[in-house]
Parts: C-alpha cells; structure tokens; sequence
C-alpha cells in the first residue's frame, strides 16, 4: 500500500532527503537531552583523542537514527561507513570493513538487530577490544589469527531495541532512543526544509503540516512537498494554513495525522474485536498487514498519543480513539486504561 504517510524512503525521497538532511549537531532540531549529551561525550572524546564510544540509537523509522549518525561522524571529523544488519552476511565481510577503517572512523550499522549470530560473534571482541580472530584456511591447516584493528565507533540502529540480543546491547556504551517530534519542532523542521527548497511556506502553513505528520520528520517532509504541489495547481504557490488543510484533506490525512490505516486499525478493534483487547497476530491477520509493520511503523505513534492501549492480554482502543472516529466510549473503554489491564512497557 502506498501510504502518503508511510515512514519508508523511496529512491527519489532517498536522493531529496540527502539534500536537506542535517549535517550538524546545531542544525538537528528537536531531540534535546539526546542533543545534549551528545555533545559532551563528542567534545570529551575529540578532548581525549580518542574514538567516540560506540552508539546504539533506537527509535520509530523516519524520527532521524541515520541522520544523526552523520551528524556524530561529522562533529567528530571523521569518515563514516556505512552497512546494515542483512548486508553482512559472513564473518569476512565484517572482517574486511572493519580492517579498512581509518582510526576514529564510524561504521554505521543500520538494522543492527537483523545481524547473523555469526557475524555478531565476530563483531564482540572488534567493539571490546578492537580485535578480530579470523580464520585462515581450511581443514586440519586452518588456523586462527588476531588482527588489530584502528579504535573505531560503532554506530547501531535499530526500530526497537527489545530485538537486540543482550550481549549485543551491552557493548553499547552510549544508548539513545528518539522520541517523536512535538508540534513545535516539527513546524522548525518544515521551516527548514522549505527554506532549503525554497518553497514559500508561511507560518501558519507549516505548522498545519507539522501537526498532521505524526510526530515525524520524514512524513513532514514529505506531506510539505506534496502540499506544494497543491498550492502551485490550486492556489498562487504559497502555503497557507488553508492551502496546507485543503492539501491534507485532499490526501485524507486528518487533523490527528492518522490516515486511513491508522483509522483501519482503530476500527477494527472497535467493529471486529469489541474494543479489544486483542492480540497482535489477529489484528496484523484482520488488517493483513505484517506484524513488524504494526509494532515498528504505525502502533507506536497511536499509543504514544493515547489512541491505543498496549495491554498484557493485547491492544484496546481508549475512548479518545472513539471520539475520533465520531463513536460513544463504551463504559470500559479507557483513557489510562494502564493499571487496570496491566499494561506492559515493552510486550515482546
Ligand atoms: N532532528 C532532525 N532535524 C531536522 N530534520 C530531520 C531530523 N531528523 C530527521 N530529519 C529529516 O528526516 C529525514 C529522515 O530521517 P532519517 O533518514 O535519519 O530517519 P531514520 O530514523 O534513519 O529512518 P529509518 O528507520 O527509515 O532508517 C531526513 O532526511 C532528515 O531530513
Ligand atoms: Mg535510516
């Protein structure tokens, strides 16, 4: 499904996102206390010169894992390499990255949680003790031998960290989650980038945008370009707060952000599964949808903003997703809903 507000990246957006993707600490809006202590461990580190430690960043796709990635190699004036999980796929692979790093460099590891056991084994001493054993040979002539390598940054991401192995989360001595973005970063954001693209978008405009993009930069970016679009057909080429409401509606964004997935899910559990609670494998089956895109891509905005209640026995729609969707809360239904059904934090 081709969802306007969907967190994945195309080719083109891929190309566009590079353009306007922050290349410094200063300029990467939102996201504070991550902000915050990430700058003092990079000054700490260039002070020392040493490697920054390794990172392990974790949050909902879109929020900016691979953007501050570069922004941390960038203030710490070094190359960055990038992989991912999958990529790798034997040992020597990994081998013959982390040979190559300069001293201090950054390998960028995105969907660090889909790596190989192999490959992980391998990768343990390399983040510990910036060593690897490899083996040479083959048969009763192999043998196995230490290679050193350069003090390096490992930077992991991930959607979710509960998907990380233990040992692997614990070589990770700095670990940030992102969170999503409120109105007001979100209106900063879309402000950027219109300035960058040099689209005339005014105040009230972006900050229409921002409200309906789901806490989350790549969205707003998105829903920005194609409210363009509708400004330059059926208005004189500014955004305005109507033009940006005429746009949305138009792409049947509502005022929550949610589309019509969002609205699916809310439905379903309200028509199919009284209320709920109901768990996440009939949910993903009802909606055919995978399970990972339920828990990565569109559950986590929806509880965040308490449309959704994660409980123990499964998902429940609270009353604010009743009233959303025009319908009178049930008496059970919930607006806290936690300590009465046992809501879990992390439900693997
Ligand atoms: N803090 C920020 N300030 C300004 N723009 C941002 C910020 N974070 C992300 N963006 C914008 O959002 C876009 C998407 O971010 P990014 O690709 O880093 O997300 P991601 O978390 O790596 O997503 P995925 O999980 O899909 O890999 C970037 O191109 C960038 O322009
Ligand atoms: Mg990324």
């Amino acid at each position: 499904m081709d969802r306007v507000i969907s967190t994945d990246a195309d080719r083109d957006e891929q190309l566009l996102e590079a353009s306007i993707r922050p290349k410094r600490l200063d300029e990467y809006l939102g996201q504070q206390p991550v902000r915050e202590q990430l700058k003092i461990y990079i000054e700490a580190a260039k002070r020392r010169d040493e490697a920054l430690d390794h990172v392990l960043i974790f949050g909902p796709p879109g929020l900016g894992k691979t953007t501050l990635s570069h922004v941390i190699a960038n203030e710490m004036g070094v190359q960055l390499r990038q992989t991912s999980g999958p990529v790798i796929e034997r040992a020597g692979d990994l081998a013959a990255l982390l040979t190559n790093l300069q001293p201090h460099d950054v390998l960028f590891v995105d969907e660090i949680h889909r790596l190989s056991p192999v490959v992980e084994e391998v990768l343990y001493p390399a983040m510990e003790d910036f060593q690897i054993d490899i083996m040479i040979g083959e048969g009763p002539a192999a043998r196995s031998i230490k290679l050193d390598l350069p003090p390096f940054t490992l930077i992991g991401a991930t959607t979710r960290a509960g998907l990380l192995t233990g040992p692997l989360r614990d070589r990770f001595g700095i670990v940030q989650r992102l969170e999503f973005y409120n109105a007001a970063e979100l209106t900063a954001i879309v402000r950027r980038s219109a300035q960058i693209l040099g689209i005339d978008c005014e105040a009230e405009g972006a900050a229409e945008i921002a409200k309906r993009s789901r806490g989350t930069p790549r969205i707003a970016n998105r829903l920005l370009r194609r409210a363009r679009d509708y400004a330059q057909v059926r208005a004189d080429g500014r955004i305005t707060n109507e033009v940006a409401d005429a746009a949305m509606s138009m792409l049947k964004v509502d005022p929550e952000g949610f589309d019509e997935l969002d609205r699916r899910l809310l439905r379903s559990i309200i028509d199919n599964f009284d209320g709920g609670p109901v768990g996440v494998e009939s949910l993903a089956a009802g909606l055919s949808e995978e399970r990972g895109t339920l828990e990565d891509v569109i559950e986590p905005y929806l509880i965040q903003q308490g449309f959704l209640i994660r409980t123990a026995r499964g998902r429940m729609a609270s009353a604010k997703a009743y009233r959303h969707l025009g319908l009178k809360p049930p008496a059970k239904a919930s607006g806290s809903g936690g300590d009465l059904f046992g809501t879990t934090d992390d439900e693997r």
